[in-house]
């Protein structure tokens, strides 16, 4: 149903295949593809705009792990926002308000969405999935076929409906239905409400008048999922008239656009409970944001591997580390990694942006003209040093330190200031690990290389004594406010300097 959207955005994101942070420019390319993608799967215009706005926010500058591609990454993206978008706040969409039997559920909608037929498919559902004695009751009292429908369904599926009864109307069927709802120990009753060609006023009086006398728990509004923004202005007016608890989305087995399911959600702020997929009775499921993200994406795939690609690395690296740092080993291998960590994440100002208490830190940097040039000229130093130096940078002596710097383009004095940077983090970790017993360490490698970088539970483990005590030990004349000390390491403090 989402042909359109995988086809367009498979196009856009091939074409994303560099490595490293994603800078505006790709982000606003890809971005543009899928905003017309959008539009194109029938997503009302201010959706998509809002759409985009929120991953464009996201997706800038967001890091990369290296097997990943930028691409990859802005599919996951668009694929989390979807995600978002389609979910809302409901925890459980399936999941019924069938308290107090017997539970009135009204079900409303105009004429041919699928009302009826979605009916008797809930009612299975509640039935078999539930174990809940059910009884169904048609108040089309406009289209005696449609009663007969029901009673047919209901015969089909094992599922009671209250006897038909000619010349009464529907307020006097409802009241009908629940007292026989009563009487007869059923858990639930539903009220499968009569249909027009098009909203007007009696029918909006008419099933007024039924809801206010069943009182229901749920009312659930069925439309037809093809009808795109038709089907999203039915959703208004329905809930602007009587109300709504949730929708139910049919034809989306069809071939049509779909990009309704994403409107709906996002305009009438209804959560979408279940999608009809057919006309069996058995073809009704709970509504998955998950599923139709994939479904629009048609890129399963690329966000599993991206998670999973994402999660492997992290953890490992992650371990390793510690591993290392616990015994307060920190070489040059440790510190270039830690310095392509920092350029991943969006340089200085993106990692501070990240750290507890730095924000303000960040701010001020963001007009100091920094760019990641000094993390890659440091990281040149250490690619020219050998195996052996990097492992040991203790053996660097006068005829080593000049041929490093020589090859990296550099002044002796520069790699000097990388190698004290290195001494007094290696000192740091040393520090560390005693004094957490690897506690604070983990805490700091996880908020290192987890999920987004130092998340609020890092912050939180933290005895704020301890996160003084690291920064006074990070050195640095130019202490950081909110970090006590200086937060540092000297070498850094260099940054933004022209050279
Ligand atoms: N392909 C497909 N067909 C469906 C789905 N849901 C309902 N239908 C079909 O749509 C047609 C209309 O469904 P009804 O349940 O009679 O529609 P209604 O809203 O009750 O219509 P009125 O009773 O006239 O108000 C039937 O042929 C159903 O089988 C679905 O999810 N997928």
């Amino acid at each position: 149903m989402f042909e359109n959207l995988s086809e367009r955005l498979g196009g856009v994101f091939d074409r994303l295949t560099k490595q490293g942070a994603l800078s505006e420019d790709d982000v606003r390319t890809a971005l543009r593809e899928v905003r017309v993608a959008l539009l194109e799967a029938d997503v009302s215009l201010p959706v998509a705009r809002n759409f985009i706005k929120a991953v464009e926010k996201k997706a800038t500058g967001a890091a990369v792990t290296k097997s990943i591609t930028p691409g990859q990454q802005v599919v996951k993206i668009v694929h989390d926002e979807l995600i978002a978008v389609l979910a809302g706040e409901d925890e459980d969409p399936g999941k019924l308000r069938i308290d107090n039997p017997p539970a009135p559920i009204l079900m409303v909608g105009l004429q041919g969405g699928g009302k009826t037929t979605t009916t008797a498919k809930l009612a299975k559902r509640l039935k078999e999935r539930d174990g809940k004695k059910v009884l169904m009751a048609s108040l089309d009292v406009n289209r005696p076929a449609a009663m007969e429908q029901l009673e047919i369904l209901g015969k089909q599926i094992g599922v009671d409906t209250l006897p038909i009864v000619k010349g009464e109307d529907p307020v006097a069927i409802a009241k009908r239905a629940k007292t026989q709802a009563s009487l007869g120990g059923y858990d639930v009753y539903m009220l499968d409400t009569a249909g027009r060609l098009s909203i007007d006023e009696e029918l909006m009086a008419q099933v007024a008048a039924v809801r206010d006398v069943a009182k229901p728990r749920e009312t659930l509004l069925v439309v037809d999922g093809l009808t795109g923004q038709d089907a999203v202005h039915t959703a208004e007016n329905f809930d602007n008239r009587i109300g709504i608890s949730g929708v139910v989305l049919t034809r989306m087995d069809g071939d049509g656009r779909g990009g309704a399911a994403l409107s709906m959600r996002a305009i009438t702020g209804k959560p979408i409970k279940f999608v009809g997929l057919g006309e069996k009775m058995d073809a009704l499921e709970t509504f998955e944001p998950e599923r139709v993200a994939g479904r629009i994406l048609g890129m399963g795939d690329i966000v599993a591997l991206v998670e999973k690609a994402q999660a492997t690395l992290e953890q490992e690296q992650a371990e390793r580390m510690m591993k290392r740092f616990q015994k307060g080993q920190f070489n040059m291998n440790d510190l270039r990694m830690q310095l392509e960590q920092m350029i991943k994440m969006g340089g200085m100002q993106g990692m501070m942006s990240m750290m507890p208490g730095m924000g303000k830190m960040a701010k001020q940097l963001e007009g100091a003209d920094i760019d990641d040039r000094l993390l890659k000229q440091q990281i040149a130093l250490i690619n020219s040093m050998t195996k052996a130096e990097r492992a040991n940078p203790l053996i660097l002596q006068a005829s080593r330190k000049k041929r490093i710097a020589g090859g990296a383009g550099m002044d002796v004095s520069d790699l000097n200031k990388l190698l004290k940077m290195q001494r007094q983090m290696s000192d740091m970790m040393k520090k560390m690990g005693k004094m957490g017993k690897g506690g604070m360490l983990k805490q700091a490698m996880r908020g290192m290389f987890g999920k987004g970088g130092m998340p609020a539970d890092m912050a939180q483990g933290m005895d704020p004594k301890a996160i003084e005590a690291a920064a006074r030990q990070m050195g640095g004349k130019g202490g950081l406010p909110g970090l006590g000390g200086g937060a540092l390491p000297p070498g850094l403090s260099g940054l933004g300097k022209k050279k």
